[in-house]
């Protein structure tokens, strides 16, 4: 396959509006193979969750057909792809409950065709794009605007999060309903980049979201608590003189909202939980919610498992995002809450910013970082590799909690015939140098720049067409 194939034009097949696909490095590209759309995938020589003996999967129309021993599935008809999985482990396609892909109106960041072909290389077969856009998607329109989008790249799917108030105001109810009845059908609502501080407005969004089995995604930010805040409050913010954002701020927004989802008999989703206060708060706040604790449900994102405010002390402002990077201590207790199903899930928030919002002076810097094409890397360093997670849980975190939270019947399922084909084929003793420039994305603003990771997606299925895939075959590159 080569750069050419990428698209999958499921709807149109019109590219000829479509920004490049930005180069991935060598052997690597993303596409997909429309007229596949029917045929059949062998995958070979894959290990389902990393346990037991490698096996060959065939899938078919889409769906997986077969599971057999290596060597004994036979794929009938002549559209067959071959994937060579080289024994690596084979997981259901990830889902990504935030992400921002800036289309509408900051397609100099992203769009909607780079983040999916970003999202493809990252094992991504379902994301899900957050509503701080220009124009906002508060509205029908522009939800179905984006749905529309992914349909036509046909990379992943691309679920638009609908603001829960209009123009992300945090005053007037968005009419939650309407983009719920769309085409675009929006089940999960969040205003992402502001919180719904107002407790009433908080309220009313809760209640209304019942009837929608609709779930509220809040970034909880106590706005009051961290007005001109530029990073973690703390010894070394003070050391470096940058106004603090306290972990109180999160945690008593989270506190009042578990209270406030719970009186409502609604679903609460907290996005980017970074304290070990709010992991407390979630521990909690969890069981008591009259539906049961899986009615709250929370996120951690790679970067708050693995980096720390110790990356502050030279002013890049690559390591600024919203919440700031916390301690050390904090992201040891992420990690074990994330182990213990506290935190149900990992998302990326990947936030990508153009260079004349990123390379500024810290206290202009936009906040936010790159994270779809090194999650499942940044999960296996802190998450597998210190045994605090096996290949099951992974499959858990990035994919089967996710799917269940957004309410996706086909994504998260298991790997088993009769399944939809959603799957991601990773290589788990490759090892890799981050390169932003090298990723798919149009911005480049990684965190993780030079740094040595492990483990490689090396190709991604959607639907029994192959959306993604790395053909090196070293198993240390670059
Ligand atoms: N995380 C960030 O630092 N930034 C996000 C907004 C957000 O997730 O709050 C963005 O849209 O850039
Ligand atoms: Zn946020
Ligand atoms: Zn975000």
């Amino acid at each position: 396959m080569t750069e050419q194939d990428a698209g999958g034009h499921e709807e149109s097949g019109r590219s000829d509006d479509a920004p490049p696909v930005v180069p991935t490095g060598a052997g690597r590209s993303a596409g997909g193979d429309g007229p596949r759309d029917r045929g059949s995938v062998l995958i070979t020589n894959a290990v389902p969750y990393g346990e037991g003996d490698p096996v060959d999967v065939l899938t078919v129309n889409g769906v997986i057909a077969e599971i057999g021993p290596v060597g004994s599935v036979r794929a009938s008809g002549e559209a067959t792809d071959v994937l060579d999985a080289a024994g690596g482990v084979l997981l259901p396609g990830f889902v990504d409950l935030h992400t921002h892909l800036r289309e509408p109106g900051r397609e100099d960041a992203e769009t909607v065709r780079s983040g999916a072909t970003a999202a493809a290389l990252g094992g991504y077969t379902a994301v899900f794009a957050m509503a701080n856009t220009d124009p906002v998607a508060d509205n029908a329109l522009v939800t179905e605007h984006v749905w529309r989008a992914g349909r036509q790249v046909g990379l992943v799917d691309v679920h638009p999060v609908g603001a829960v108030t209009v123009g992300l105001e945090g005053a007037k109810l968005a009419e939650l309903g309407t983009m719920a009845g769309s085409a675009a059908a929006v089940r999960v609502f969040s205003d992402d980049g502001h919180c719904v501080d107002d407790p009433l407005i908080m309220r009313r969004a809760l209640e209304y979201s019942t009837a929608l089995d609709a779930v509220i995604a809040q970034h909880a930010e106590e706005p009051r608590l961290t007005a001109g805040a530029q990073a973690h409050e703390g010894e070394r913010a003070a050391r470096l003189g940058l106004a603090g954002w306290p972990s109180s701020a999160e945690e008593s927004i989270v506190a009042r909202d578990c209270i406030l989802a719970a009186h409502a008999g609604a679903r609460l989703h907290v996005c980017h939980v970074s304290t070990e206060g709010t992991a407390d708060v979630l521990r909690w706040g969890k069981p008591r919610h009259p539906s049961g604790p899986a009615a709250i449900s929370a996120e951690v994102t790679p970067h708050h498992l693995l980096l720390t405010d110790e990356r502050l002390t030279g002013y890049d402002p690559v390591n600024k995002v919203n919440p700031p990077l916390r301690t050390s201590s904090d992201a040891a207790a992420l990690a074990d809450a994330l182990a213990e199903g506290v935190i149900d899930c990992v998302a990326t928030d990947h936030a990508p910013h153009a260079v004349q919002d990123k390379d500024a002076e810290w206290a202009a810097a936009r906040p936010g970082m790159l994270g779809l094409q090194t999650a499942l890397s940044v999960v296996v360093r802190t998450m597998l590799r210190p045994g605090l997670l096996d290949w099951r849980g992974v499959a858990r975190v990035m994919s089967e909690r996710p799917a269940e939270i957004a309410r996706l019947p086909d994504q998260g399922r298991p790997i088993e015939v009769g399944e939809p084909a959603n799957l991601a084929i990773v290589d788990q003793d490759a090892e890799w140098t981050v390169r932003g420039a090298e990723l798919a994305s149009i911005a480049s603003n990684t965190p993780y720049e030079g740094m040595r990771l492990p483990a490689k997606v090396r190709a991604t299925v959607l639907r029994g067409r192959v959306t993604a895939r790395d053909t090196a075959t070293s198993p240390t590159e670059g």
